[in-house]
């Protein structure tokens, strides 16, 4: 199983340029299902896992899609199936985005109840009401959902009990092709969420209001085929943001919107990092020991859940005591245990983390639990004395390109590889085979 190492204690500098967002360009793939002629061209469409897993499930349904260098290119004018298999939507929920687009396009739709990343239930219920309200039938069947709409969509008002990000998404792309106006209330604001209408208006849909709470879609009846660049990816910058704070070094990140990251810098800041922003990107610069503070997660534009355990792990290194309360999801927590493992002192109480700083965090054989965990886990030992192990990294890889180039041309020393023992045992498994001689030879 492969594994990173990573050796704590050095000082990172130079440059890290940042990736498209996963979470922008997985709804905009699933969107181009919604343009009936024309090819619409996906730049910085980064290279990972669950955009690999999105490229399957459009393929699953009969669509052409081609991957190349970081362009995803889709010809969605004939749609062969409308039935996402159980193996590709449980890898990862996003696959789930695809419900709305064939609604709109085929009126059917049958597909798995979604996986992910293990923080919470994460229910889809905002989702299907949404759908409901819109005229759709919904049926659930052991672990499969089936929709069916008699003819177009029909444009409604629906209110979101939660600003659900997936929900805003899969709705809006649906009120796209539907007959009349939606009107989405307490809609998600996230910046994932502007980029797709975008998307969605340039391919000639008429979305009003995204990035605000209130979202305006008067359906059209049919949608072609755009090219379009994604944005930079807020959390993967953030992540980095936070190497360069935890190991008390200044480097560049380049390529950035830092409107997205307010929320980020400004907690950065309030510790005592010093970041500078300028056209290209943004200069961030920490000497410690930092302060500590507190932190909550809200819906953007609070401080992201997809950034909590990020900050957790440096404030650690920080000096004294921070809560951090996680409002978004009822199980994110799951990388304490592996912390506390390196030494780290934070103790759970329900949705609160109390973490205490000053901690010498000390390297260990830890394990991710999920997609952010994971990045958290990298950033620890990268302040840690000794050597850290990370296994489980498949959830890393979902949500990072590169990583381990990234850090390592920033002076990490980290790299990827097989796990030591295992690599011990097989070899020894070959030397054995090696000196037996079949009795038939
Ligand atoms: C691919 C993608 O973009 N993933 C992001 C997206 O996930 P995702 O779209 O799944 O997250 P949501 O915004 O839907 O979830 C937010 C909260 O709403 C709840 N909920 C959601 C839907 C629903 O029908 N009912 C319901 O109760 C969830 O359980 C959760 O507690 O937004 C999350 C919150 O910023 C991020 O952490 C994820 O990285
Ligand atoms: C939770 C995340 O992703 P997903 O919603 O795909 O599980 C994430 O990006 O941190």
């Amino acid at each position: 199983m492969s594994r990173i190492f990573v050796r704590g204690g050095q000082r990172l500098s130079g440059k890290v340029k940042i990736n498209g967002a996963k979470n922008a360009v997985l709804p905009i793939i699933a969107a181009s299902i919604l343009a009936s002629e024309g090819v619409s061209i996906i730049h910085e469409a980064s290279n990972l896992d669950d955009v690999r897993t999105m490229h399957q499930v459009l393929e699953g349904l009969g669509i052409t899609i081609n991957y190349d260098h970081s362009t995803i290119k889709v010809d969605a004018s004939h749609i062969q199936c409308t039935e996402a298999s159980y193996d590709l939507v449980r890898r990862m929920r996003a696959s789930f985005l695809i419900m709305g687009p064939l609604l709109a396009r085929c009126g059917e739709v049958r597909i798995a109840l979604p996986g992910g990343c293990a923080i919470g239930t994460r229910p889809i219920d905002q989702h299907l009401k949404g759908f409901e309200a819109m005229g759709v039938k919904i049926e659930l069947g052991l672990g499969f959902i089936e929709a069916k709409v008699n003819g177009r969509l029909q444009g409604a008002k629906i209110y979101l009990d939660v600003a659900s990000v997936g929900a805003t998404e899969n709705i809006m792309m649906a009120a796209a092709l539907a007959e009349g106006t939606t009107i989405i209330e307490n809609a998600a604001k996230e910046p994932e969420i502007v980029d797709l209408a975008n998307f969605l208006n340039a391919m000639g849909a008429r979305i009003r209001g995204a990035g605000t709470g209130i979202i305006r879609i008067d359906g059209v009846t049919e949608l072609r085929g755009v090219e379009h660049t994604v944005i930079p990816d807020r959390i993967e910058a953030g992540t980095y943001m936070i190497a360069a704070a935890i190991t008390g070094s200044t480097i560049y990140i380049e390529g950035i919107i830092a409107d997205h990251l307010t929320p980020i810098i400004s907690k950065l800041q309030e510790m005592g990092v010093i970041i500078d922003i300028d056209e290209n990107g943004m200069r961030v610069s920490a000497e410690h020991p930092l302060r500590s503070v507190d932190v909550k997660t809200l819906p953007y534009p609070g401080f992201p859940t997809d950034m909590q355990s990020q900050m957790m792990a440096l404030l650690l290194t920080t000096d004294g005591t921070s809560i951090i309360t996680e409002t978004v999801f009822e199980n994110r927590f799951m990388h304490v245990e592996a912390f506390n493992r390196m030494n780290g002192q934070i103790k759970v109480d329900g949705r609160a983390a109390v973490v205490s700083g000053n901690c010498r965090l000390v390297g260990s054989k830890v394990m991710a639990t999920d997609l952010r965990a994971g990045a958290a886990l990298v950033l620890a030992a990268l302040a840690a004395e000794g050597d850290t192990e990370i296994s489980g990294i498949h959830h890393i890889e979902r949500g990072y390109v590169d990583i381990v180039r990234k850090l390592r041309e920033l002076g990490a020393n980290i790299r990827r590889g097989e796990d030591v023992e295992v690599q011990e045992e097989l070899s020894e498994i070959k030397a054995l085979f090696a000196t037996v001689r079949p009795s038939w030879a």
